[in-house]
């Protein structure tokens, strides 16, 4: 299974989130709707669905620059509980770029710009060799 089964931005994961995003400047964006199947608590978004989105938008910085890269940490502040029905502007942006470590920023907005997450991550730029190595076949950029 390649791309296309990304739980997060597959398009054709029937159980996934199908995020889309697009260039923001240096970084990048992507508009969610929270529904109800995405709840921990009743109503509220699961903490696991808002890391998913800060991880993968995480992760589209480095892809949108043609590095394939892992997320290595990602710590995330949980500032305010979502609700089924919000629709979400989620961003990332590159805050330090190496040739073997990108550091970068996220966050999840509500309608009203309210912040509801942010997070921090290091993605860690693999070559071919090491993407074999990890068992991640199929990947083109
Ligand atoms: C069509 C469009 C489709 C688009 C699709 C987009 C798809 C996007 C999908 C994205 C999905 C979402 C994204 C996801 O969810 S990715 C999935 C979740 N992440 C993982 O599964 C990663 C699991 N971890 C590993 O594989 C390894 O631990 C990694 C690769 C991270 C390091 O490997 P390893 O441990 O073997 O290291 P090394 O021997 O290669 O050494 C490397 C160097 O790095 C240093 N180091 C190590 N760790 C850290 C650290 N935490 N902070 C700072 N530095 C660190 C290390 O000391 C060494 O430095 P030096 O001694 O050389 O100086």
């Amino acid at each position: 299974m390649g791309f296309d089964y990304c739980f997060a931005c597959g398009k054709d994961n029937p159980h996934g989130l199908h995020m889309h995003f697009e260039r923001d400047g240096d970084g990048v964006v992507c508009h969610f709707r929270t529904e109800a199947h995405h709840i921990g608590w009743p109503n509220v978004q699961h903490g696991g669905i808002t890391c998913t989105l800060l991880d993968e938008a995480s992760a589209y910085v480095p892809f949108l620059m043609g590095l394939v890269t892992v997320t290595a940490e990602l710590n995330i502040s949980f500032k305010k509980p979502i609700h089924v029905g919000e629709q979400l502007r989620v961003w990332a942006k590159p805050t330090k770029v190496s040739s073997r470590l990108l550091l970068v920023e996220a966050g999840v907005e509500g309608e009203d710009g309210e912040v509801k997450a942010t997070s921090t991550a290091k993605m860690m730029v693999l070559s071919a060799d090491k993407q074999k190595q990890l068992g991640m076949e199929g990947l083109e950029t």
